[in-house]
């Protein structure tokens, strides 16, 4: 039997990220993946919701949220509690091996190959310490980033050595597994919160097992700015909008470093996709696409005026 192998994505709350998930789905088809998309929800996440994902094509899974212990801890967004819930995809043993995308990702070219990277280890792309989310880090008080450690080295006063490796959580390669999962849970138990909830948790746990891969696979907007040498934006392959004002569906170019041509460029791209009807999962009858049709007014009339949409958005040239 051919082992079982599909992308996942997690989505909390009756907000707006049901687009990026919408849109995920679109470009994994439109760049021709072989494997489906799960999406682990929240209880909270509503019925229309889970309908318009369904009408996508999506498989649908209700989770129950996992919390961190009680702790003051500030995270660097106070939101990112909801995002431990995210440790529950290991309980999806089913699959042999899947490939975890954040909701605020888009596919742009065909990642499956991914899949065949040899078993054993967690494969994700390296995150950046240089945004003000990371302003309470140590590293950002030195000015040092994993991304670019030639720029500002490591200082040999420091009696801690530089960081190890350190992936950014919203794309990972892994394979679901029990035990793994419930170590997972149960050392989480015993882990201290810290500014980047369970993207810290995950790095401390795999650390012995973390393998980077190109930054072509998860693209944090922010290299952009902080290291333009090592972006060719014509070879991203996924591209991670986490930046603060990037989120397409809601971008309205007024954030900072939001009025730049290639934010322009990568947001446009996204919308491009989110609104191509020949992405949409019709393969039922023409009445049963009738039936949806209110499904999709639901997404529509959600739909903020300040948001900037393809027809006004910024030109590309
Ligand atoms: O209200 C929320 C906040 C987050 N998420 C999910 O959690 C992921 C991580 O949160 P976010 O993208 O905000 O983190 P970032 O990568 O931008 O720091 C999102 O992509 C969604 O998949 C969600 O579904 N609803
Ligand atoms: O809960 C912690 C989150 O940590 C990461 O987001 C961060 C990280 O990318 C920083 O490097 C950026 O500066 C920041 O903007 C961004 O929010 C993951 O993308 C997300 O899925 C989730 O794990």
């Amino acid at each position: 039997m051919t082992a079982k192998r599909a992308y996942v994505t997690f989505l909390a709350g009756n907000g707006d990220y049901v687009k990026g998930v919408v849109g995920l789905a679109k470009g994994l088809r439109k760049a021709k993946s072989a494997y489906p998309l799960m999406v682990a929800i929240l209880p909270d996440v509503p019925m229309e919701h889970r309908e318009i994902l369904r009408s996508q094509g999506c498989i649908v899974r209700e989770i129950q949220p996992v919390y961190p212990p009680e702790n003051r801890t500030q995270f660097a967004m106070a939101y990112y509690v909801i995002n431990y819930s995210k440790l529950r995809i290991w309980e999806f043993v089913e699959y042999e091996k899947m490939i975890y995308l954040d909701g605020d990702i888009q596919v742009f070219d065909n990642i499956d190959h991914l899949f065949d990277l040899p078993k054993g280890f967690f494969y994700a792309a390296m995150d950046c310490f240089c945004e003000k989310t990371w302003s309470n880090s140590p590293q950002y008080k030195i000015g040092y980033c994993q991304q670019s450690p030639e720029k500002q080295p490591w200082p040999p006063s420091m009696e801690s050595p530089p960081p190890p490796p350190y992936f950014n959580a919203g794309m990972f390669v892994y394979e679901p597994n029990l035990l793994t999962y419930f170590d997972l849970l149960e050392t989480l138990k015993i882990t201290p919160p810290t500014s980047f909830a369970e993207q810290d948790f995950l790095n401390s746990f795999f650390r012995n097992f973390y393998k980077p891969i190109s930054h072509v696979y998860n693209f944090v907007l922010a290299l952009l700015w902080r290291h333009p040498e090592k972006v060719e934006i014509d070879k991203l392959k996924v591209v991670h909008y986490c930046a603060a004002g990037s989120k397409p569906w809601r971008y309205t170019g007024k954030e900072e470093n939001m009025e730049r041509e290639d934010i322009k460029i990568l947001v446009k791209k996204w919308w491009e996709i989110y609104e191509d009807k020949s992405l949409d999962y019709w393969n039922f009858s023409i009445d049963e696409q009738a039936k949806l049709e209110p499904l999709i007014q639901v997404l529509d009339e959600e739909e903020d005026d300040n948001i900037i949409k393809p027809a006004t958005a910024p030109s590309a040239a």
